[in-house]
């Protein structure tokens, strides 16, 4: 058995989230290629925090005994709870025993976000933060189901997208699909780019980092992204803003990837323009920008991964690997 559950952006695509059915109630859930856990609004939280997102009913679950979670997140924010045992649907998929983790608390970052109800960790369950057992994410949970072992993600710009489990569907992208192995020893989909180039511009160095669904930019070192912006007339680093801004009407480089020897995953300059930074002013915000203190990893976010049918390949034929094709 197979399955396919649609993903939709927020605004400026900020996250995506997908319909997942735990018990009874459907929860919309931000997908996280770099994370392990499953995590959702419950009523242990305060009332307040509880208000516009559908509630896990804890008082009707059957409770991990003597387990709780505490995560925190590359953006600082973290949330935790205990722990629960459910059935869990995603896209016509079904893991029985799947760990639910039942948010008591939420920081602040989350609080604010009015749309998500949790996130659905994809990564590798050794990334898993449950204690004093860690538990198997969904993927995981339902991989013996599939045709294949992979997750193929089609996300895009301001428009629904795709999780494809077990399949590969060539009707989602063109031209081949170019592999790259991944390094899955610290939990992440992690990879390394022999090359990297800024439109012709191309950098001879490799660049190592994770497929990250959870993160809407593409986060580089801080010598990288300021040389990528020197390309850009009238860009510069905002502290006011974050990162780094410049004219909502520039022409952006397009940012190159060279895996597997001589294949180059680009992503067009478009992308590239996150978004504006507010209504008045002109200036929009980059979708690119240097990775903050509490990541020591380049992260390769929404704003890559929309330029790509991305097949996160757990080992169908061998190790775990990554497939790039263009969507
Ligand atoms: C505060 O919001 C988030 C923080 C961290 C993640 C996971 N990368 C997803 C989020 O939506």
């Amino acid at each position: 058995l197979n399955g396919t559950a649609v993903t939709s952006p927020e605004a400026n695509d900020l996250e995506y989230l997908t319909p997942v059915t735990i018990g009874n109630v459907t929860f919309h859930l931000d997908f996280d290629t770099g994370s392990a856990d499953l995590w959702v609004y419950s009523d242990e939280l305060p009332t307040d925090e509880q208000t516009g997102h559908a509630v896990y009913a804890t008082t009707d679950s059957k409770l991990l005994p003597g387990s709780s979670w505490e995560i925190l997140y590359g953006d600082g924010s973290s949330a935790g709870g205990d722990v629960f045992a459910d059935t869990v649907v995603v896209g016509g998929l079904t893991a029985t025993m799947q760990a639910v983790e039942a948010a008591a608390t939420l920081s602040a970052e989350f609080e604010r976000d009015a749309h998500s109800d949790g996130l659905l960790g994809l990564a590798f369950s050794t990334l898993n933060m449950v204690k004093p057992q860690k538990q198997s994410t969904f993927f995981d949970n339902v991989k013996s189901q599939l045709d294949l072992p992979v997750i193929a993600t089609s996300l895009k710009h301001g428009a629904p997208g795709t999780y494809d489990f077990g399949f590969i569907d060539e009707n989602k992208y063109t031209g081949p699909l170019t592999y790259v192995d991944v390094d899955s020893s610290r939990g992440y989909w992690t990879f390394t780019a022999d090359a990297y180039a800024f439109g012709d511009d191309q950098i001879s160095t490799s660049l190592t980092g994770i497929a990250d669904t959870g993160t809407t930019l593409i986060l580089l070192p801080s010598d990288t992204v300021s040389r990528y912006y020197a390309n850009v007339s009238g860009a510069q680093d905002s502290p006011l803003h974050g990162g780094y801004v410049f004219p909502c009407d520039s022409k952006l480089t397009p940012f190159t990837l060279v895996v597997a020897g001589n294949h180059s995953v680009t992503v067009p300059g478009e992308l590239i323009n996150y978004a504006p930074v507010g209504s008045v002013s002109n200036l929009c915000f980059g979708g690119i920008q240097a990775a903050s203190g509490l990541v020591d990893i380049n992260i390769f976010g929404d704003v890559f991964l929309k330029s790509q049918y991305v097949v996160f390949d757990a080992g169908s034929q061998g190790g775990p690997r990554l497939g790039f094709a263009n969507q």
